[in-house]
């Protein structure tokens, strides 16, 4: 974001920016949409309508406006749109910003990939520059997101379309050395875009940190942000900022809890949900498969599924950290043909932001914990979301596979889920999320298991990685919550320890009254949705990914 240069030359955009705030004002004013309308649902305006003040009282209509000139925004904030080659808006824009250019409040849910990111951002840059704000002012607006990753990424849309406005803008996030810094300037920016521990931390640590004049409060993935992980810290946030101000909650999978919306004081927000009553809750163009995995074939079959990819952009996710760690330093070495790097929470600040913008470059393969699992763009680039481990909810599934078929592009998942966890089927189905389920040919499934043993009995620290991702994968089964699910009793331990590489296994403590029997329950899987061909493969065989190489031959080992 620039500052005019000369004294004169500001002077004059002063004396002009007071006369298009002015006109903007009136404009919105005179236009405001229903409150409890949904702008979409009016007719666009024509292409050749004029735009803006009609006459001395009427101004053309915003409601219903499908591109950004049509609006009522200021000339700096469409410049920015116009230069990042923002055009026409999608649905959850055209929706919520006719209201969230009233200062009303917000509860905007819209599919993955749809573009809620703008719908906050134009509001955020179009009420400080309303109301003059100025760096003196201090913090006028506040963007909490739940990663580290997507507050850059947030803070990177804002630099991009608020480039010609004057406000300073801080991206406030944990993990970075430069507190002291930061504390030092906290006063002097105008929006924060922070993660929920950082902005506490500056609440309580820096000397005078003000955030009384707040304009603009915007939760980013406000489920997540409201769930019980960052309950302590959010209600000790919000009871530090004034109750006037406007506050905006965006989310694929959006709350509606009147306990949750209490705790923010919203005021008549409205509620946007622009794809609620589409018959599927994930993006058009993401072709989502599942596939069953027993627990000591999953390394097999994700080896094998990264050999027959290894031309594709893949995000893998798994359940915690050890695994991510462990897979990753284990199939580095096993040489799969495609570049792998990995992300999670343990990993320092620096690094975590340079492997999220190396995998948004380049053409490679990123495991990745669930900290990648919200938000993230990857410069709607990626091919392929696998699900290793099944994820803790249906919310979660969601916003995985969002990482894919973003905006306009299309993206494939799978989902392994083991045969005590297809209860996870029903509920996604439940949820409209379609879902083919496929088997894999076992005949191209290349079992690494060999390969594993020797890797561990030649690298101790490999070694030690298997067995703390092994205590750890049954440690996340054993506390997570739902046990229609999530079953520890049901998995096959010795087995999977093999799988790993691991000469025996290692030893549970928190299972031990558990496991009095190892034999995990028979399982006979549904009927899978698309008919077998000779007892082989139920897909077409360009959907059949495991095994059937896309690199054609050994060339990408
Ligand atoms: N009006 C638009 N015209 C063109 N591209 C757009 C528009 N709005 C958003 N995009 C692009 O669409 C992609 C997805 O947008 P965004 O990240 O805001 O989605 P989201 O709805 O916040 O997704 P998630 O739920 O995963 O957080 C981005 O690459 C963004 O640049």
């Amino acid at each position: 974001m620039r500052r005019p240069k000369s004294r004169r030359f500001r002077q004059q955009s002063r004396l002009s920016e007071l006369q298009e705030i002015e006109l903007l004002q009136s404009w919105i004013e005179s236009q405001k949409p229903d409150s409890g309308s949904n702008p979409r649902s009016l007719p666009p305006l024509a292409s050749d309508a004029r735009i803006g003040r009609l006459d001395a009282s009427s101004f053309s209509r915003y409601a219903g406006a499908t591109k950004f000139d049509q609006l009522p925004i200021s000339k700096k904030t469409k410049d920015g749109l116009r230069e990042a080659k923002y055009k026409k808006m999608t649905d959850i824009q055209r929706a919520s910003l006719p209201h969230s250019l009233c200062g009303r409040d917000v509860l905007g849910a819209a599919k993955t990939g749809s573009g809620k990111t703008l719908a906050f951002i134009i509001p955020v840059l179009e009420k400080l520059y309303s109301e003059r704000w100025s760096p003196e002012d201090g913090v006028g607006s506040i963007i909490i997101s739940p990663t580290r990753e997507l507050a850059g990424q947030l803070f990177d849309v804002l630099r991009v379309v608020g480039r010609h406005h004057g406000f300073s803008a801080g991206l406030l996030i944990g993990g970075r050395r430069d507190v002291d810094l930061e504390k030092q300037s906290v006063n002097e920016l105008n929006v924060l875009v922070c993660t929920p521990g950082r902005l506490l931390q500056h609440m309580d640590e820096t000397p005078n940190f003000d955030c009384s004049q707040l304009q603009v409060l915007v939760l980013d993935e406000a489920d997540r942000i409201l769930d019980v992980g960052f309950k302590k810290a959010l209600n000790a946030i919000i009871s530090q900022l004034p109750k006037q101000r406007q506050t905006m909650l965006f989310s694929a999978t959006q709350t509606k809890s009147v306990q949750d919306l209490a705790r923010l004081s919203l005021k008549d927000p409205e509620y946007l949900s622009v794809h609620e009553e589409s018959v599927v809750a994930t993006p058009n163009r993401l072709q989502q498969t599942a596939m069953i995995v027993p627990l000591e074939q999953k390394m097999d079959m994700l080896w094998s599924f990264i050999k027959a990819h290894c031309r594709s952009r893949i995000l893998v996710f798994l359940s915690s950290c050890k695994q991510v760690r462990f897979v990753f330093e284990a199939f580095k070495k096993l040489r799969p043909g495609i570049p792998l790097k990995c992300l999670h929470g343990r990993m320092k600040q620096e690094k975590r932001m340079g492997i999220y913008s190396q995998f948004c470059e380049q053409q490679s393969l990123l495991f990745s914990t669930d900290v990648a699992a919200r938000g993230l763009d990857f410069n709607k680039a990626v091919d392929w979301v696998v699900q290793v481990d099944c994820p803790e909810d249906v919310a979660s599934y969601i916003h995985r596979v969002g990482r894919t078929a973003r905006y306009h592009s299309g993206g494939r998942s799978v989902l392994f889920l083991m045969p005590s966890e297809m209860k996870m089927l029903e509920k996604l189905k439940a949820a409209k999320i379609p879902l083919q389920v496929i088997k894999a040919n076992t005949k191209r499934i290349q079992s690494i298991s060999h390969l594993l043993r020797e890797l561990l009995a030649k690298y101790p620290n490999i070694n030690q990685l298997a067995q703390r991702a092994f205590i750890t994968y049954l440690r996340s089964i054993h506390i997570q919550k739902d046990k229609e699910i999530f079953d520890v009793t049901k998995l096959s331990i010795d087995e999977y320890s093999i799988s790993l590489g691991l000469a025996m296994p290692p030893k549970v403590r928190f299972l031990k009254n558990k496991l009095k029997s190892k034999t995990p329950e028979v399982y006979a899987p549904p009927e899978p949705e698309s008919s077998v061909e000779d007892g082989v493969v139920d897909v077409p065989r360009e959907k059949l990914e495991i095994g059937d190489s896309a690199c054609g031959n050994s060339s990408c080992l």
